[in-house]
């Protein structure tokens, strides 16, 4: 009997369903070379959401997403100068890190891996580029400054105050580092774990809690680095980086500087568990307003995630390394989205993108 998985299919806002459509089409492509089902049941988010029932995460979309084996998630949120509208107002908040809360997805992973042929689209030095990286960010995902409480607002006038809490607790603290260091065992062998413990209290405890942590697992190095250094370090020397361990806020500050360095934001992708094998998975960028509706995005993200979904959900790392290596072909052959196009390139369209990754996965 064929083999079914339920997937929760949640486009979202700006590019999220442009990007979406062109993981699907592997999605297809994987289900008729792997001889699988997969269930999509599309739901609305975000923006999207609040058109149709005035609410950033409706009930009948969690409700999809309880009965799914996976989530595959676009992305949310409005132009950046309309956040103050009602529309836009806290989307990010209700709908993406209110999915990342009722799932228990605290772990965050963002492997950022620089592809030989796309060295040159690399803001880094070009001799440090051609040696290529892969990192791997660990980043907590439900905890930390985005989540602690109390935030909120007091006063008037000129004693008007804002504020965020943030807050760690050491078992918040322990599972994360834990993942890291598991990962690290079947990589190279390395943590640098990144805070700010020369200033913040939370991350005094952090890296206390991270070293009790390392302790267990004499196999793997353990550095700490302040995160001001390490945003340096990354563009200096990304060779000297294995597993990147973060607290919610630095690991989504430091994942977009890791994506960038590999050519764009639009390699980056990402995967959100719980411990279980129930995840999310979504490119670590967000809407890109500037470019939605264009169909120039790049898809390679969505569909990077797409894999990881695969391999760490559904456990099928047969497909998932294709769909990589299919990726890796189509950049080879000298395919490339506006994005990480070269002066002399004639970019492809997100959906030209899509079909070349899927033909060449078929032909694997
Ligand atoms: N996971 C999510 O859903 C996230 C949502 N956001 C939301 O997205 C909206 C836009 O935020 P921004 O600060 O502009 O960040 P963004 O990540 O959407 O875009 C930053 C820059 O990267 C580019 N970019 C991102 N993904 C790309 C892709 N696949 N292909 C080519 N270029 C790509 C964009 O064009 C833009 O120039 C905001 O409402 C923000 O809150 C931001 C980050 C994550
Ligand atoms: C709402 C934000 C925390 C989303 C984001 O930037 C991310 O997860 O990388
Ligand atoms: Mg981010």
């Amino acid at each position: 009997m064929t083999k079914t998985y339920q997937i929760a299919v949640l486009p979202g806002d700006g590019i999220g369903p442009e990007v979406m459509a062109e993981a699907l089409k592997v999605l297809k492509a994987v289900s008729r070379k792997e001889n699988v089902a997969f269930r999509t049941q599309e739901a609305l988010v975000g923006g999207a959401a609040w058109d149709h029932y005035h609410s950033h995460l409706p009930e009948e979309t969690l409700t999809i997403c309880r009965e799914s084996d996976a989530i595959l998630f676009g992305s949310v949120g409005g132009p950046v100068r309309e956040q103050n509208t009602p529309k836009w107002q806290g989307v990010e908040v209700h709908s993406l890190l209110g999915l990342r809360k009722a799932f228990g997805l605290f772990a965050n992973l963002r492997p950022a891996r620089l592809f030989p042929a796309l060295a040159f689209a690399s803001p880094l030095r070009q001799d440090v580029a051609r040696e290529g990286f892969d990192i791997l960010v660990v980043r907590e995902l439900t905890g930390g400054i985005y989540f602690g409480q109390p935030k909120g607002r007091t006063g008037t006038g000129e004693e008007e105050k804002a504020f965020d809490t943030m807050v760690y607790s050491r078992c918040e603290i322990r599972r994360i580092a834990q993942v890291a260091f598991e990962i690290a065992r079947k990589r190279r062998q390395k943590v640098t774990s990144i805070d700010k413990a020369n200033v913040l209290t939370t991350m005094v405890f952090w890296r206390q809690v991270v070293e009790e942590v390392a302790a267990d697992y004499p196999d793997v190095t353990y550095e700490p680095m302040y995160v001001d250094n390490a945003a340096m370090q990354m563009v200096k020397n990304p060779q000297q980086f294995d597993v990147l361990l973060c607290g919610n806020m630095f690991g989504d500050i430091l994942s977009d500087e890791a994506a960038m360095l590999t050519g764009s934001l639009g390699m980056l992708p990402s995967a959100s568990f719980a411990g279980s094998g129930f995840g999310m998975y979504e490119p670590g960028g967000g809407s890109a307003q500037d470019i939605a509706g264009q169909h120039i995005a790049n898809p390679i993200a969505q569909i990077l995630s797409t894999a990881m979904m695969l391999r760490y959900s559904l456990n099928m790392e047969k497909p998932a390394r294709d769909i990589e290596k299919a990726v890796e072909k189509v950049l080879a052959e000298g395919h490339r989205t506006a994005d990480i196009a070269g002066r002399e390139d004639t970019p492809v369209s997100t959906g030209t993108m899509g079909d070349l990754i899927t033909t060449a996965y078929k032909q694997l």
